[in-house]
């Protein structure tokens, strides 16, 4: 029998929220459960869209969405601060700057990720990363003052071909061609990958589509070599290589939120909490870890699932569905990765998506990439938020 009703949810990314809606439509009437949602900010980050403000192309505003326009304070008590640590024995949540902290009966941790710098010299001093809104916007800045400083040669390094670094490289090079004139066609683009392909974990024909788009754009494309050694002005590659920049974006890896670790949470060497087939964590089942701060495994394979959105929400529904299950006697279901398409823009025309069923590429492909906000807000918060989006 629960004691303390509440059911506490850390993070408002994909699978915070998805948690958070799915508890509160399976528990409506229930006026002894509480549920609270916790995030640093009081918005929602389409994270899956950052590439764009990041180059310019869109507004912050445009993929941000405050909590209250979506979220009812009747079902969901919203609380903004950033939380320190995790006890799990006492079930007490700490935040920075507030004394007494918060009990939970039931807790989601969907806290996202941070960027991982496997101890590269210099890399954590000198690049920039972008895994939030305020690093896009100064990933902007950085770009708009290379471009106007009069820079012979401008150089954007990119390190990492997976989602993040793809989709930038094709958003800039596409930015730095159409709109920037002479030097914009001054400018260089190198994106660096260590595995032997674009894309880790997509199929071969995928990223052998995404590396000549990118190269049509004028990106070029090094994979199969290590970053080694970053200074304030060099990206010294493992072939020997030595790259000047004016601007190094690392998206080369993620690890689970330092928050777990730091809590004495169990996790895998990449930070991230260990869960059971049902989400559980595996130090007390009514803890769940979703979305990029949980291994979940794929219980076919037991292979981790791809870090993605349609991931992360995915996760936080079924998380839902188990503690409902808990809250009333019904038994648990084992997480089970259902249809996930992935897709992807390489600039504002070309594309590509794949899931187990089927591929597309080229225009349609971004087409469709550029209709997923859209269907997501109308999934957040109905027609009234997507119409909303739409006026804006
Ligand atoms: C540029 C880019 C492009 C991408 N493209 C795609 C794509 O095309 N398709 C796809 O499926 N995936 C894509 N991804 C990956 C996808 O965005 C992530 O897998 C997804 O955001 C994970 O969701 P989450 O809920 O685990 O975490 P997040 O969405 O990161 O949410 C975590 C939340 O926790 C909050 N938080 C963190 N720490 C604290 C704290 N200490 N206290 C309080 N709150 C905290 C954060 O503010 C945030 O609101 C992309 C990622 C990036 C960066």
């Amino acid at each position: 029998m629960v004691t303390t009703t509440d059911i506490v949810v850390l993070g408002a990314g994909y699978g915070g929220i998805r948690a958070a809606q799915q508890l509160s439509k399976y528990l409506t009437g229930r006026q002894d459960i509480r549920i609270v949602l916790i995030n640093r900010q009081s918005y929602h980050t389409l994270m899956t869209q950052l590439y764009e403000p990041a180059v310019g192309t869109k507004q912050c505003k445009d993929i941000i969405v405050p909590l209250q326009e979506f979220l009812s304070e009747e079902k969901v008590s919203f609380i903004e601060g950033t939380v320190t640590a995790i006890d799990i024995a006492k079930r007490q949540i700490f935040l920075e700057g507030e004394a007494a902290p918060i009990s939970f009966a039931y807790l989601v941790v969907a806290l996202g990720s941070r960027t991982e710098y496997f101890g590269i010299e210099g890399l954590q001093e000198y690049s920039r990363s972008l895994n939030d809104i305020q690093s896009a916007k100064g990933i902007f800045k950085r770009v708009q003052d290379i471009l106007s400083d009069g820079t012979s040669t401008p150089t954007f390094v990119i390190g990492g071909g997976g989602l993040t670094g793809v989709e930038f490289a094709g958003e800039l090079a596409d930015y730095l061609k159409r709109a920037r004139g002479e030097q914009g066609a001054k400018s260089k683009v190198l994106l660096i990958e260590s595995a032997n392909q674009l894309l880790p974990g997509m199929s071969e024909g995928t990223c052998r589509y995404a590396k000549r788009t990118l190269e049509k754009l004028g990106v070029e494309v090094l994979t199969g070599v290590l970053v080694k050694k970053v200074t304030d002005d060099a990206v010294y590659l493992s072939s020997g290589k030595i790259i000047p920049y004016s601007l190094l974006m690392w998206a080369g890896g993620i690890s689970g939120n330092s928050v777990l670790k730091d809590s004495g949470l169990q996790t895998d060497p990449r930070g991230r909490l260990l869960v059971n087939q049902f989400l559980q964590y595996v130090g007390e089942p009514r803890v769940y870890g979703v979305g990029d701060s949980a291994l979940v495994k794929d219980p076919a394979t037991d292979r981790p699932i791809l870090p993605t959105a349609q991931a992360a929400l995915q996760h936080g529904a079924a998380a839902a569905y188990n503690i409902y299950a808990e809250i009333t006697g019904l038994p648990k279901r084992i997480y089970q990765p259902s249809f996930i398409l992935l897709c992807i823009t390489i600039g504002k025309k070309q594309g590509f998506g794949e899931s187990e069923s089927f591929k597309i590429k080229g225009a349609p492909a971004a087409c469709i990439k550029k209709l997923i906000p859209h269907k997501y807000f109308y999934t957040l918060g109905g027609f009234k938020l997507l119409r909303k989006r739409l006026l804006k």
